[in-house]
């Protein structure tokens, strides 16, 4: 069975249809890469998976877990774990404030307990202090560790964000356009760091609109249009593939 399986997945908004029965999987230890036209469905399909809201119909299972109707909270703990295209985070906190606020979905108790000075407490809050730090520096933020999110560039920001995500001990992560917006340098850091979580055994999938970067980082791809799953397959048999084409100048042309 595949880490994360999601079968015949169905949404509307408003009476309008936004996913059409997805069918979608991800294999463990896998980088797999979601593409699609704008307005495709994709970060929708996130959301179904992350648990942000329940679909009208079709099944989520993860881990072997039926998670469809679960929390996220839930979803969280069991090692599904998302980021936003927009980084989400508290802008007026540091970078380390930031990481530790993640911690709780881990040591919630723990650091519920700290706050009333128990040794338990305390070891629960310095382990996830150093579990921040670790993190920090696996993604080179230690040198703005102190600062606010609000000084940090548009690429740093995304690196928290997937330093938030690192600190739930994730065994998935779903990224949302990760490297939007982030020069081109930073871009490839940030491709780097994927690189490695995946090689550490965090199964990842990325949604990206630059298709050389999909190229570069992504196999399987699967490809949705207009709420349906349109095919999945190695890069080049998805660029090549002509209803993929299709799908794609349909959609500049709907937009132009
Ligand atoms: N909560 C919602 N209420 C109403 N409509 C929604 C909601 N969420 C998504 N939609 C609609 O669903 C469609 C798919 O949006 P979605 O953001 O999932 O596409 P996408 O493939 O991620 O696009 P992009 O690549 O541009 O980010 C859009 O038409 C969007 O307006």
């Amino acid at each position: 069975m595949s880490l994360l399986e999601v079968r015949d997945l169905r949404h509307a908004f408003y009476r309008v249809p936004v996913l059409n029965g997805v069918d979608f999987s991800v294999e463990a230890h896998e980088f797999a890469g979601l593409v699609g036209p704008n307005g495709a469905g994709k970060s929708t399909l996130y959301n179904a998976i992350s648990g942000l809201f329940i679909p009208d119909a079709g099944t989520v299972t993860f881990d072997g877990h039926d998670i469809t109707r679960m929390t996220p909270h839930e979803r969280v703990a069991l090692g599904l774990v998302r980021t936003f295209q927009m980084a989400r985070g508290f802008p007026k906190l540091t970078v380390f404030q930031n990481l530790m606020l993640y911690a709780q979905d881990n040591l919630g108790e723990g650091l519920l307990a700290s706050l009333f000075g128990s040794r338990t407490g305390k070891q629960a809050e310095e382990a996830a202090a150093a579990e921040a730090l670790a993190i920090a520096h696996r993604l080179r933020l230690d040198h703005v560790i102190d600062n606010p999110l609000t000084a940090l560039s548009g690429g740093q920001k995304k690196l928290v964000e997937i330093g938030r995500a690192l600190m739930a001990r994730p065994k998935m992560i779903l990224l949302d356009e990760p490297m939007a917006g982030v020069n081109p340098t930073l871009t490839q850091q940030i491709a780097d760091h994927l690189r490695g979580l995946n090689a550490d055994g965090i199964t990842i999938c990325l949604i990206e609109h630059d298709m050389p970067l999909i190229g570069q980082l992504c196999n399987p791809v699967t490809v949705l249009a207009e709420g349906r799953t349109l095919m999945k397959g190695t890069f080049d048999a998805v660029i090549s593939n002509l209803d993929v084409q299709e799908a794609y100048l349909g959609a500049r042309k709907e937009h132009a």
